[in-house]
């Protein structure tokens, strides 16, 4: 089996920047790797993903609840893992990944009260993991940045215009339940947190290279 390295992060914490940049410097370095993203857009079989994110099952994140959503992103996954890199992966090939399962940990969860996290993820990383049988990853690295830094960020891709953004990047209040998710999952399942920010009372994002430099010292033992 090959090795499977997950980035995970609010949306605009930089994670497809970094996993770009990762997969460009460890190329370099002459490690043969694949870099794949979720949800993957390009396939009919993110079509489901397609309607809630526009809003066609409700205009809210919590009009489908979380089990519903994380079911319509995994069969995403199944395909891409079917079709796509299931065959390097399996002959011993490296994958490094923006978003898998642990989306539906943070982003999902943020659905349930606290005390029901447990049970959810439970849940969740058996269905994907185990019933549906795609691979658990060997390293997650959670990009952590503060929700109003992220949200600058997001405001700046967009150019203001909150018609571009999904149902899940609209709702602020469900993005500071995501963040409280994301900060449990990473100390529940030990993903490498890295801070992404940095200032007091002032908030601002660490620069690309320095974030990544960490980054790779992290995985390097994994590798
Ligand atoms: C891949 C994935 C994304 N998501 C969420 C995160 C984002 O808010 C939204 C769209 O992802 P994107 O912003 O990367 O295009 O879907 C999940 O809830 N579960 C998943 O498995």
């Amino acid at each position: 089996m090959g090795k499977l390295i997950i980035f995970e992060g609010l949306d605009g914490s930089g994670k497809g920047t970094q996993t770009a940049l990762t997969a460009q410097k460890l190329k370099a370095h002459g490690v043969d790797l694949r870099q794949i993203t979720f949800p993957n857009y390009e396939s009919d079989s993110s079509a489901l993903v397609k309607m809630y994110l526009s809003g066609q099952f409700g205009d809210k994140p919590d009009d489908v609840n979380a089990y519903a959503a994380s079911s319509f992103y995994a069969v995403d996954r199944f395909a891409s893992y079917k079709t796509d890199w299931g065959d390097f992966y399996r002959a011993g090939g490296l994958i490094l990944s923006d978003r898998y399962t642990t989306s539906n940990a943070v982003h999902q969860c943020a659905k349930l009260p606290p005390m029901h996290w447990d049970g959810f993820l439970n849940w969740l990383f058996d269905f994907e993991y185990k019933k549906i049988g795609i691979p658990a990853p060997d390293a997650v690295v959670y990009l952590a940045v503060d929700p109003e830094v992220s949200q600058k960020l997001m405001d700046q891709r967009y150019h203001g215009d909150e018609s571009k953004k999904d149902i899940q990047e609209k709702d602020r209040e469900y993005i500071a339940r995501s963040r409280a998710a994301a900060e449990y999952c990473a100390k529940m399942f030990g993903w490498y947190r890295i801070e992404c920010t940095e200032g007091q009372d002032v908030k601002t994002i660490r620069s690309v290279e320095d974030i990544n430099a960490e980054i790779l010292a992290k995985i390097q033992p994994i590798l």
